[in-house]
């Protein structure tokens, strides 16, 4: 039995872990609890028993301070760190494919630090390549029920669906606070999306928005969302009641996991091949290039008489590599919080690596191992 996955992805506050929460809970009323993993660092508590989670591994804190990050970058950096580990995380999972219907993903709540970073995409292709997976994209209903909003969330479910190619479900939570109806109709009928952004351009006051280019820019965005959303399921549910799970779990079961089969994997195999013959083409060509810098290839070029570049050609000081600096002494650091109430630990300029050295020292290394020794190491292992 596969393990059918569910990769939940949302904007900030969209409510996403109170959606796994639900439908954990859900499932287990079922008699059928899913796999729970937890993939947000920072988060402080996990309402719902997490099978995996990355925090037992990675500590968020430490990561920011070791490595002198702020927020994100130490969001990005603990993913990296345990993407490194995803192939065990996939084993777990596989051994558990008797006793698990169901697999839930939980991701961090900056979404742009899941998405779009490589780990995010190193991660989602190892449960895709293993198991039937489907991304859940959570909505806050609620806010999006003006037309821009809603345009602007659904332009970047849409970049989430190119990116990652996986079939997609549209989870429009909240429905206790706010219907989903309106996204209903503005998904199915252009026209009447149309007359949302007008009634809310002209509520608002902006109407300038309706003429020129924006209105064509606007106009030629839903037609193009109107494509987007053929491709897609919705559904409306309530993370807080409930409301909606069984819809939610119909539209994976029945329709996401089978699209997922009949399409995304056959078009995935497709392309590993073709990545695997590439890769082979790739291989020889360069490992002729090497036998005619070499001067082995019958047809070739005697040895000497190459004239690719290599590192040791380049005139020193000329095109070194190396980047300049800006010139970002002189800038005056202006505080919007008084010095009492900032964070301690400034970096010590002192205590700071020479950065500039160190880079010419590494530069000069590789001058001198690829001139000499690893050349003549890689020549001696060709005629052997
Ligand atoms: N009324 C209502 N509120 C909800 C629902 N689901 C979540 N919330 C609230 O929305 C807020 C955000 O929920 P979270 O589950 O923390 O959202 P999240 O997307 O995981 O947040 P981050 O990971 O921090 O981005 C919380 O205050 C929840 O109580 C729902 O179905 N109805």
């Amino acid at each position: 039995m596969a393990v059918k996955t569910v990769i939940c992805i949302g904007m900030a506050g969209s409510g996403k872990t109170t959606f796994v929460q639900r439908l954990n809970s859900h499932m287990r009323t079922k008699n059928s609890p899913p796999y729970v993993i937890n993939l947000d660092p920072a988060v402080l508590k996990v309402p719902y028993g997490a099978n995996i989670d990355i925090r037992d591994s990675i500590k968020y804190k430490k990561v920011m301070e070791n490595y002198n990050l702020g927020p994100n970058g130490a969001i990005v950096t603990s993913l990296n760190l345990f993407s490194t580990k995803i192939d065990q995380v996939i084993k777990l999972l596989e051994n558990k494919r008797d006793k698990f219907e169901h697999c839930i993903v939980d991701t961090p709540g900056q979404i742009e630090c899941f998405v779009w970073s490589a780990s995010g995409a190193i991660i989602t292709e190892s449960f895709a390549s293993t198991f039937p997976t489907v991304i859940a994209y959570i909505v806050d209903t609620p806010r999006n029920a003006s037309p821009t909003t809603f345009m602007s969330n659904m332009l970047y479910a849409c970049s989430i669906l190119y990116k990652t190619k996986l079939p997609m479900i549209l989870v429009f939570n909240k429905t206790d606070v706010c219907k989903a109806d309106f996204a209903k109709e503005w998904m199915s009928d252009f026209e009447a999306f149309q007359r949302a952004l007008r009634d809310d351009q002209e509520l608002n006051g902006n109407s300038g928005l309706g003429s020129g280019y924006m209105s064509s820019l606007i106009n030629s965005m839903s037609l193009m969302l109107e494509e987007f959303y053929s491709q897609l399921d919705m559904v409306g549910v309530s993370s807080f009641t409930g409301e909606g799970f069984d819809d939610f779990l119909e539209v994976v079961n029945n329709g996401k996991v089978q699209e997922y089969d009949q399409y995304y994997k056959a078009e995935r195999d497709r392309v590993l091949k073709l990545k695997e013959e590439k890769e082979k083409q790739r291989k020889e060509k360069s490992l002729d290039g090497l036998m005619k810098d070499l001067g082995i290839s019958d047809g070739g070029k005697k040895k000497g008489e190459a004239d690719a570049d290599v590192v040791s050609d380049v005139e020193e000081g000329e095109n070194d590599g190396l980047v300049l600096p800006d010139e970002f002494e002189d800038t005056e650091r202006e505080y919007t919080f008084s010095a009492s109430d900032r964070t301690q630990g400034e970096i010590n300029d002192q205590s700071a690596p020479d950065l500039q050295s160190a880079y010419q020292e590494a530069a000069d290394r590789l001058r001198k191992d690829v001139s000499s020794e690893t050349a003549e190491n890689i020549a001696k292992y060709v005629r052997q």
